[in-house]
């Protein structure tokens, strides 16, 4: 029986991927396998020793300790692509919301008292406020062509936008689904400096924290917006204020609520609803719930964050051994060492590696003995052994 601990709502429809005669899946257990979560902040949590494996219901990994994880030997997993299409949907909305003041615009009629003929009357004086402009001519950047990136830049240029894309580490993937009408930013600053419109859609990481800073709030075009639906941490807070209030910036569009910013006239800040749909929910939790299925049963690996692919079909009769290790010479031919000391057989094998890591699957002829397993993990730089 695996035991799966949810750290936020998951969606059934994955949840339902893990069958309850093999799986016990709460919000409360203790020694759990593997967690589930979502947005919940795992850095300020004790991690339980038992568990071999993370599932992110989403995209971004910045709430999961992944560097502490990955000394352990433990994979996170997450959803590539399974909210894309929400986000893209709520940036599209954004974009028409700060175009077109739709928020100033309907606080204003919110707020008009008397009758409807004053109303009218206070709608005619008061609408010339609320001027926008329209999409189609102005100039979208969009930093971080992955995913949610890909989509949205491929939407904003049928919207009728010049779309310009700045992503050094694009993969050939996203190169292919991106609209042969998105240009090539050259760097961030041509970026901002050829922009009427800006959206960040990069993970928070150490080199893109803060990358939205007063210099390049600089070059962007008199009047500009600013779209974050990736994190908070992306923009300089300060900056965006001291833009908005001298007038450069004209609206800051994002899902991040913060103190500074929430209430300022000119920001629209929605509390995290990017991927806040069912459809979303639902694909994210499908998808994760499947990866994280494979590797608890099979030790299979696919969409992890910190650990390589690694995909082996089963050898029948075989016992499978999914070890994790450092990356480092010898390995593989001290864990066939001591399979061969114990006269055993490997019927199949894969090596790989990712960075400081490498998982190794080992299908052996028949069972292998609880001393041999004891005798790898023994093995310096192996980080944890399985017999599956
Ligand atoms: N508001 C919400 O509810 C959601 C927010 N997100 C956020 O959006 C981010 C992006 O999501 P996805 O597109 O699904 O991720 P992704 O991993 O598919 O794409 C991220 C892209 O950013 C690029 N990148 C990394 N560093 C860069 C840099 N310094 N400059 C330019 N590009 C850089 C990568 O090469 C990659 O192509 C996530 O990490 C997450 O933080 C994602 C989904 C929902
Ligand atoms: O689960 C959520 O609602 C947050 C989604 C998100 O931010 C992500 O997938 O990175």
């Amino acid at each position: 029986m695996f035991r799966v601990l949810t750290l936020n709502n998951i969606s059934v429809r994955g949840l339902e991927r893990l069958p309850r005669d093999r799986y016990e899946v709460a919000s409360a257990l203790s020694d759990p396998d593997a967690v589930l979560v979502r947005s919940a902040d795992m850095h300020s949590i004790d991690i339980p020793s038992s568990v071999i494996a993370v599932g992110r219901a989403g995209a971004g990994t910045n709430n999961i300790p992944v560097a502490r994880l990955s000394e352990l030997g433990v994979p996170v997993f997450n959803a590539p692509g399974a909210n894309a299409n929400a986000v893209k949907e709520l940036v599209i909305a954004g974009l028409f919301l700060a175009a077109r003041n739709i928020c100033q615009a309907w606080d204003y009629a919110r707020q008009l008292t008397g009758s409807d003929e004053e109303i009218d009357v206070a709608v005619e004086q008061g609408k010339k406020k609320f001027v926008g402009y329209e999409l189609p001519g102005r100039t979208l950047g969009v930093i971080g062509l992955g995913a949610v990136g890909v989509e949205v830049a491929n939407a904003a240029h049928l919207l009728g936008m010049r779309v310009l894309g700045f992503d050094p580490q694009i993969t050939v993937q996203r190169a292919w689904q991106l609209s042969s009408g998105v240009e090539q930013a050259l760097s961030l600053d041509d970026l901002f400096s050829r922009c009427d419109m800006v959206t960040v859609h990069v993970p928070l990481l150490e080199g893109t924290r803060g990358f939205v800073s007063a210099a390049r709030l600089r070059l962007l075009k008199e009047k500009g917006v600013v779209l974050n639906f990736s994190r908070a941490g992306i923009v300089d807070e300060s900056a965006i204020l001291e833009a908005l209030e001298a007038g450069k910036l004209g609206a800051y569009i994002c899902d991040f609520p913060t103190r500074l910013l929430k209430n300022h006239p000119k920001v629209v800040a929605l509390p995290h609803l990017g991927a806040s749909t069912g459809e979303a929910e639902e694909n994210c939790a499908i998808m994760v719930a499947d990866t994280l299925k494979d590797f608890l049963e099979n030790g299979n690996i696919r969409h992890s964050v910190n650990f390589p692919e690694a995909v082996l079909p089963r050898t029948p009769n075989a016992t499978r051994l999914s070890i994790a290790n450092e990356n480092v010479p010898n390995m593989v031919g001290q864990i066939s060492t001591a399979l061969a000391q114990a006269s055993l057989n490997i019927a199949d094998l894969l090596n790989k590696s990712r960075g400081g890591l490498a998982y190794t699957l080992i299908d052996v002829d028949g069972s292998v003995a609880t001393p041999v397993l004891e005798q790898i993990r023994k093995i310096e730089g192996v980080l944890n052994v399985r017999a599956l």
